[in-house]
Formats: C-alpha cells, structure tokens, sequence
C-alpha cells in the first residue's frame, strides 16, 4: 500500500500561537506542514509570505511544503527557498514557462509540484507529468480555507491515477480543499496520497478537539498512530 501523508494546512491556524498550532501538528502525527501563500491576485486572498515561512522553518523539522497561489512565482522561488521549503508547488493556470519553472525548482534541489484549478483538466500538464514529484488537485477555488469539497474532482483523480499507473510516473496526488475524513477516503480510493487539511482541525476550539480530528483523518486513511 502507498504512504498516506496528512499535511495540516495552516491557513486557518491561530497566528497569534502558530508554534502552538505547528505542536499540535507534530503531536497529531503529520509529516508535512502545507503553507498557503496567496497575493489577493492570483487568488482572492493574502496570506503570509517567506519572512513566516523562514520563522517556520527555525521552530520544526516537519517537511514544509509550500503551495503558491502567486502571479508571477519564478520571481519568488529563490525567497522561498531560502526560507526553507522542502517542496514548492505552482499552478499550471496561467504559467507560460511550465516546464522551466519546474526546473527552476529542483534546480534548488527540492521537490516540484503542479497545482490544478477544479475546472482545469489534466490534459494541461499531461506534457510535463514525468518531470514533476507531485501533482496537487484544488478540490475547492484557491484563496479560502473552510469551503466544500467539490466533488466533480474525484473523477479527474480518477483520470491522473489511471495516467500515472499506465505510464509508470512516480509523482505523488495530493488533494487540498473541504477535505475531512469522508472526503480523505473517497480521495484516497481514487488514488490520492497527500491530504491537506487546514478548517478541519484549526476550526476547532481546543487542543484535544484538533489532535482528535487529526486522529480521525488519520483513521480513514489507516495511518497507524505512530505515523
Ligand atoms: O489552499 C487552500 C485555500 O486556497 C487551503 O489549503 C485549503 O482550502 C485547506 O483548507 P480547508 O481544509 O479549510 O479547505
């Protein structure tokens, strides 16, 4: 069986006790750490930039996997690099250079992912697909934490899984939006093996609630408790 990764979303985190949010991830048993960053251009919010991530990156080990919602992302790799991602992501949507901005990432010797929009089809990047470590299927519009799921996406999951076992590609599916245990387990019958999680566990009130909630991802993916 593949490895199922959680990977909290911090989006909707307290920033006022992020290194107490960053703990609670730790504690609930993530791997990953998945860190939004979002211009108010590209998508309809601003969230934080290399600066937070730098400080992220001086509290955990956890592998800090950075999802840009940006115009422009080749300007910015370098910045987010050196603030310490272990993967960086950007969306197929509107990048002219796709294929050069993904070397330009491992160029930096981390990992490259590609990010699809909810009505943007596979066929976009079906070109670069050998070349990249992760594919990441938006399963709600870029820019909010707390929407629902849509739906509609499990069947372009479908789509990228039977690609990639037909052609023996090694890239990893990764699915972020309205994911809670029910969604994780559809996602992860059609293939998916990196779950974002961010309102699912951050909305809750106490410590207790949110490692529960972690828990409960976790049983639906039948990741042990020891990872
Ligand atoms: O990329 C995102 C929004 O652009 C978030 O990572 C995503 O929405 C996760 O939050 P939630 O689990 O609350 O949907």
């Amino acid at each position: 069986m593949k490895k199922q990764i959680l990977a909290p979303s911090i989006l909707n985190a307290d920033f006022l006790h992020l290194s107490k949010e960053i703990d609670i991830a730790e504690k609930g048993g993530a791997r990953f750490l998945h860190l939004d960053v979002i211009d108010g251009v590209f998508a309809p919010s601003i969230s934080f930039g290399a600066n937070i991530i730098y400080s992220i990156r001086t509290y955990t080990n956890l592998f800090l996997d950075v999802h840009l919602m940006i115009e422009n992302p080749s300007q910015y790799i370098a910045d987010f690099v050196h603030a310490g991602a272990d993967s960086i992501t950007i969306h197929a949507e509107g990048a002219i250079h796709l294929h050069r901005l993904i070397y330009q990432i491992k160029g930096h010797g981390i990992k490259a992912g590609v990010a699809l929009n909810p009505a943007t089809p596979i066929s976009l990047i079906e070109p670069i697909l050998s070349d990249i470590d992760m594919v990441l299927l938006m399963t709600v519009n870029p820019g909010f934490g707390g929407q629902s799921f849509i739906k509609e996406v499990l069947s372009k999951m479908t789509m990228l899984s039977h690609l990639k076992s037909s052609k023996k590609y090694s890239f990893a599916i990764e699915v972020d939006g309205g994911i809670t245990p029910r969604e994780a387990l559809w996602c992860s019958q059609q293939g998916a093996n990196i779950f974002v999680v961010g309102s699912y566990i951050y909305y809750k009130e106490t410590d207790s609630e949110k490692l529960q909630a972690m828990k409960n991802i976790k049983k639906s993916l039948g990741i042990g408790d020891s990872k």
